[in-house]
Order: C-alpha cells, then structure tokens, then sequence
C-alpha cells in the first residue's frame, strides 16, 4: 500500500461522519426541487465550478427534468491548503452569459469569496440573472462579505475542515460517499 493511500485512509477513519450518503441525497432532492420552481422554465445555463462542483452537479442534474445547459469554470482559492488564499482564476467559461439566466453550482460556501467572485464576474459578462447553488454552507463570523448569502443552500455544517462530495482534503476524499469533518480540523 503506498504512503498516501495508508495516510489518508487514515484521516477517512478518524474522521466525523457530519451527513451520510442518505441525508446528502435528501438534500439534493430538495435543491432539484427548488430549482426547477424557480428557473426551470428559464432555460438556465449550469456552471459547474470545478474541482468542487463537480460531484454536486453530477448528482444534480440527472434530477433536473427541464431543459437546461451546463458549462464549467474553474478559480482556485485554497490550491491543496486548508485556508483560503489569493483567487485565482484557471478557466473562465465557454459560453456566451449574456441574457442568460445562469446557475453557479459549487461544493461549498465557506468565506464566501469563491461565489461572490463568480456571481460579480458573471454578471460583468452580461448574465441576465445569476443564482448560486452550495451543498454546504460553513458555520462561522469570517464572511468575506457578510450581506452576501447563495440562493440554494443543501446543508449546515459546523466550522470544520471538510471533505466528501466533491471537497478535498490535500487533493483527497472529494469522493468521500458523505460529509466528513478531519479529526483536529
Ligand atoms: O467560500 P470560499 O472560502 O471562497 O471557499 C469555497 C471554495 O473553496 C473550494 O475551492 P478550492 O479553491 O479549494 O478549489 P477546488 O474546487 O479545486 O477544491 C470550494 O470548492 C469552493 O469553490
Ligand atoms: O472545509 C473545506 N473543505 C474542503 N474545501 C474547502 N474549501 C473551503 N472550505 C473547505
């Protein structure tokens, strides 16, 4: 077994399990839900924030039963680290945002940068209306702009490091089949 498969086995089994597959999944039904009442007849464009967004969407969109486009972008704040840093902008979208009604869907909203960021760059590109998706919204008073809240929000969490569905810790665990808690962070 190679070191970083021993270690970060590891950090899985020590870890918190904060919501199971079953509860995530509930979420998840109620977000699809809440999405196609509110834009499902507005031909929305689904932009996939990657690397985080990217399990979030997969699960969400074979729920949306409208239709609908997806594109992805791609900024980077915490590159592997456990506190945020200088955004950095890696792939901008593809498609045209004018006029549209587009959905940011994204892993997890914790200072809150990542999505503001977007929301601002979005609407520069002319987005008619952008709406904002997180599975997790993270407990705490360091919000980077504190009047600033996602549209959708999945779950709660406490102010812990996190991993699972889509979230990494060090590069690992975004396939984690639950929300997890590392043991210390
Ligand atoms: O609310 P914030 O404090 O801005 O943090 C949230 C962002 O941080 C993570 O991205 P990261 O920069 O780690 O890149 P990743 O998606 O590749 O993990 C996560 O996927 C969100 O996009
Ligand atoms: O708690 C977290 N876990 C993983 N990625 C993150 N990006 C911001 N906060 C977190």
């Amino acid at each position: 077994m190679s070191r970083n498969t021993a270690e970060m086995q590891q950090v899985f089994d020590e870890a918190d399990c904060i919501y199971t597959e079953g509860q995530v999944s509930e979420a998840m039904d109620r977000l699809a839900g809440e999405i196609t009442a509110t834009i499902g007849d507005q031909d929305p464009l689904i932009l996939c924030i990657m690397n985080g967004g990217l399990v979030v969407a997969g699960q969400l969109l074979p729920r949306l039963a409208f239709p609908l486009q997806l594109d992805y972008a791609q900024l980077s704040r915490y590159r592997g680290n456990t506190t945020g840093g200088e955004l950095e902008w890696k792939v901008h979208p593809q498609t045209r945002l004018s006029g549209r009604t587009v959905l940011i869907v994204d892993d997890i909203l914790d200072e809150g940068d990542t999505l503001a960021a977007l929301t601002e760059a979005c609407q520069t590109e002319g987005a008619e209306r952008v709406w904002t998706l997180a599975l997790v919204e993270k407990h705490h008073d360091r919000k980077s702009q504190p009047g600033f809240e996602a549209d959708f929000i999945g779950l709660q969490t406490p102010d812990r490091y996190l991993f699972g569905y889509g979230m990494d810790y060090q590069g690992y665990w975004r396939n984690a089949p639950g929300i997890y808690a590392v043991r210390g962070l």
